[in-house]
């Protein structure tokens, strides 16, 4: 699903975010990236969706050559990806059922279609209640359920979060995994971005650890280890 083979990515003010990473996650994998913060997490997310370009190196996202992919290609490579932010980066002036039914306007959806996914997402989020609702009548774990669910409405093959859970309590970063794990058993490929321990330490998933650019542990059944 994601090879990176000898990728570096060093940004225009000369900072090295990647460094020679090499890298394959399957299809249908849950992995966690973790590190100290400047340790490349972000940066590896913007390549994988094409935002940035690497200096050096081959990515591939499935069988596409994201350095051969011409520039009208990309919405369409885009469509299959769910990207999650921690700033949760919904329209404020649009509802919660729009906010989501935007993510398939975009990819020219139909009606009937919109009808029918936009509500069985928010149920699968337990925000059918909050659809006419807007974003800032919502808590924060809200939104970011919401910001969920407009990254999975499409059904993408693979959904990169970063940092999901930061900013929400305990119980809240829970019930988001939760939807994560469920999303991941319908065949969705999961990368996620984190700095949230307890988390790692209890799903015992694959963990890749990175720091400086380069990736310093890649354990199945992983845990967060020390740093942090
Ligand atoms: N657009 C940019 N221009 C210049 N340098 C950048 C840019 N984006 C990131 N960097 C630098 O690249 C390095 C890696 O940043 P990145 O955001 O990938 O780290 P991260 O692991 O995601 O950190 P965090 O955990 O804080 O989100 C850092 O030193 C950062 O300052």
């Amino acid at each position: 699903m994601i090879q990176f083979q000898g990728v570096s990515k060093v940004y225009p003010n000369g900072v090295v975010a990647l460094n020679e990473i090499d890298l394959s996650i399957e299809k249908g994998e849950f992995v966690f990236m973790v590190g100290p913060s400047g340790a490349g997490k972000t940066t590896f997310i913007k390549l994988v969706i094409r935002r940035e370009l690497p200096n050096q190196g081959q990515i591939y996202i499935g069988r596409k050559n994201l350095a051969r992919m011409k520039e009208r290609e990309i919405p369409r490579f885009r469509r299959n990806i769910g990207v999650i932010f921690q700033d949760y980066k919904l329209l404020p002036n649009k509802t919660v059922f729009e906010n989501v039914s935007f993510a398939l306007e975009v990819i020219e959806a139909s009606r009937r279609e919109i009808m029918r996914q936009v509500p069985a997402v928010l149920e699968l989020v337990g925000l059918k209640d909050k659809a006419n609702v807007f974003p800032q009548e919502l808590s924060g774990g809200e939104q970011q359920r919401v910001s969920l669910a407009r990254s999975i409405v499409n059904r993408p093959l693979l959904l990169l979060a970063d940092e999901p859970t930061g900013n929400l309590d305990p119980d809240t970063s829970w019930g988001i995994m939760d939807l994560l794990m469920e999303i991941n058993k319908r065949g969705t490929t999961i990368v996620m971005a984190t700095h949230n321990k307890s988390i790692v330490d209890r799903m015992r998933r694959r963990v890749i650890a990175m720091e400086n650019g380069k990736i310093t542990r890649d354990e199945q059944k992983g845990v967060y280890g020390l740093e942090g």
